[in-house]
């Protein structure tokens, strides 16, 4: 149980001694005479006790710092009656599908909405023990972004707004397919103790939902709610329908004390945005006619959100279609995977908006991808995620350039940012042959953000996309100290000088840029930021470096757990002789490359080709399907 504190703020830190109005110092009367000090990371009882506490914090990290917290808990690692009663009782309502086991996957579980109950309600126990593990705020969404509407899907933010950590996707595919309750209250006692989860601790678990627009997400978050609070205490915000790149924001904004409702987030967006429409170089606006940007909403939720971003911003002149409210269907013939994968006009768009720049969002606003509709066939140049991060790229390493460029001052004043791109095998291989040219390191890492968001954490500036366009810019919080303080330094120094403008662009994009995960909303903002300033309009942008050709295909097999990978998934290693047979087929194109994975998301194998022709990268992608079906289809005999 926990105590009632009285709590009041004093005036003075009893352990810097400094006047504690600066923003830094929270200092709390507790009870008898706790002073806390977030500025030292200790908390200290008149007493003489002190204790080391975690520096990121809200209100609960001051909870669990004080010395009164341990007599606040029943147990670490144990589980009292009540609560496994309770586990008990509310697991009965939620039996899992049969016949069916459910896997993490590359975002989340996701399946056909009508069997998913169970699973998100186990979430939402997992969600609420992660809260508990952390002593932090967690995220929970119900989406399944660019699937089809019937489906859904569940996933987890963590404390940074980040994925789920990949060290609890096995207890997360155990929860989710427990066979009874008595078996998941089982798993869920062994995992308590084996991560040494306060399972009554002082600090209450906290959750917050967010939903996209699929019509079950009502109902599943009603079963979210249900798995949160059968963890006695935990509290569950539903934040409403919210992109998934909005949820992550959240949970990251709340973790650092920051305000964190969706008004803020659409205030730091836009402001940003304006600050760096501030800073654009003169004469490098385009004209009228390039100001013009149209985005297909995907039938989703990201329509409707950029269709009240784009009230907070003068340009450019955004013109929403497919938001959803015209009676499409999510995903259907729109959205950002539709478009990159089939490389076709989107519902909505046709011979009118030849020549225009156009752009399009997956249905939970994760993935932007931009193109051009062509004269015929309603075909497109896409400009897909590749691109984006080219744009990116460029952007960030001239203005790090000019934030370098030694003028008389010393050389103490500098920072040599280390700045990397993450990119995965289906990135374009011209694209990753233009980064290169650049001068800029390049890394890969399997499909899935949280490969790329994890290795693009390592650089000071690590930039990530994968070629469906979900991707983001990380700064390390080492370089941003730098650069705040600089950008201060320049301010006071020269202000309206290159160096200065060029240290408030880089602060500027680290704050309209999602620093939690690709977000669709920020990175539409950033893109038509960097073409004004680069005075560049969707073409020229586009002439960067000409894709390869390129085709991928989805084949449906028996088991596609049965096709094992190495090597960032470009090399199959299980079953034997299919990559043998693979290679066979490459050696037949030349610049020929292909590869093949299960899906993550979906029940298929996934087929990528690359070519010289368009011709010969789809000759080369069916001749790999066909590969596939012969070790793996329904006719084999595996
Ligand atoms: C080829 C492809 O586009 N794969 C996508 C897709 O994963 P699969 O594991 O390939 O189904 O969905 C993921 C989540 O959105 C995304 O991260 C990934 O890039
Ligand atoms: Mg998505």
């Amino acid at each position: 149980m926990l105590m009632r504190r009285d709590w009041s703020m004093v005036n003075r830190c009893n352990i810097c001694k400094e006047n504690e109005e600066s923003a830094n110092h929270i200092l709390i009367h507790c009870g008898a005479s706790l002073v806390f000090n977030l500025t030292h990371g200790l908390a200290k009882l008149t007493g003489g006790i002190k204790r080391k506490v975690e520096h990121k914090s809200p209100l609960e990290r001051l909870l669990a710092a004080t010395p009164l917290a341990p007599f606040c808990l029943s147990g670490v690692g144990t589980m009292n009656e009540e609560q496994r009663s309770l586990l008990l009782k509310t697991s009965s309502r939620f039996p899992p599908p049969q016949g069916v086991k459910l896997s993490y996957g590359t975002a989340g579980f996701r399946a056909d909405a009508s069997i998913l109950e169970s699973t998100v309600y186990r979430v939402g126990i997992l969600a609420a023990l992660r809260s508990l593990k952390t002593k932090s705020v967690i995220g929970l969404m119900i989406t399944a972004s660019h699937n089809k509407v019937s489906d859904n899907g569940v996933k987890i933010a963590d404390p940074s707004g980040g994925m789920l950590t990949q060290n609890w996707e096995p207890f997360a595919d155990a929860l989710a397919n427990a066979s009874d309750p008595e078996d998941l209250v089982r798993l869920i006692i062994e995992f308590v103790k084996k991560e040494n989860i306060h399972f009554e601790g002082a600090c209450p678990a906290e959750v917050l939902l967010g939903r996209d627009t699929r019509p079950s997400g009502g109902s599943l978050l009603e079963a979210a709610k249900q798995g949160i609070s059968s963890i006695v205490g935990a509290i569950a915000l539903d934040m409403g329908v919210l992109t998934t790149p909005q949820l992550h924001w959240m949970v990251r904004a709340r973790n650092k004390g920051m305000k964190a409702s969706e008004v803020d987030y659409f205030e730091q967006l836009s402001s940003s945005f304006r600050c760096l429409m501030d800073l654009i170089p003169e004469g490098s606006k385009i004209n009228e006619m390039g100001d013009k940007l149209i985005v297909d909403g995907a039938n989703g939720v990201g329509g409707e959100k950029l269709a009240g971003l784009k009230n907070m911003l003068n340009s450019p002149v955004i013109d929403v279609r497919n938001s959803g409210k015209e009676g499409g269907v999510l995903n259907e013939g729109v959205g950002a995977d539709y478009v990159q994968k089939e490389k076709v006009v989107p519902v909505g768009f046709g011979p009118s908006d030849v020549g225009l720049r156009c752009a399009s969002l997956d249905g939970d606003a994760d993935r932007l991808v931009y193109f051009l509709v062509l004269p015929k066939d309603n075909k497109i140049d896409l400009v897909d995620g590749d691109k984006i991060l080219s744009l990116f790229a460029l952007f960030v390493k001239e203005q790090l350039a000019i934030l370098n460029t030694n003028g008389n001052e010393k050389i103490n004043n500098y920072y040599h940012a280390c700045l990397g791109v993450v990119q995965t095998a289906y990135a374009n291989g011209a694209s990753t042959d233009y980064l290169k040219k650049q001068g800029l390191e390049v890394l890969f890492t399997p499909t899935g953000v949280k490969y790329l968001h994890e290795k693009a954490a390592e650089f000071d500036i690590g930039i990530y996309f994968e070629a469906n366009g979900h991707g983001t810019i990380l700064f390390s919080e080492e370089f941003l100290c730098w650069l705040e303080a600089r950008d201060n330094e320049l301010s006071s120094m020269s202000k309206g000088s290159e160096q200065q403008k060029a240290a408030s662009r880089l602060l500027a994009v680290s704050k309209l840029i999602n620093q939690a995960v690709g977000d669709a909303l920020s990175g539409l903002l950033l893109v038509e930021a960097i073409l004004q300033h680069m005075g560049w309009s969707i073409h020229i942008w586009n002439a960067l470096y000409q894709d390869l050709p390129s085709r991928q295909l989805k084949v449906k097999v028996v088991d596609r757990t049965a096709i094992v990978t190495a090597n960032a998934e470009t090399v199959v290693v299980k079953p034997p002789g299919l990559q043998e047979a693979i290679n066979a087929e490459i050696a037949k194109y030349p610049q020929g490359r292909s590869f093949v994975r299960p899906s993550g998301t979906e029940d298929i194998i996934r087929v990528y080709a690359e070519a010289t022709t368009q011709d010969a990268a789809d000759s080369l992608g069916n001749s790999v399907a066909r590969l596939v079906d012969k070790f793996l289809g329904f006719g084999s005999s595996s």
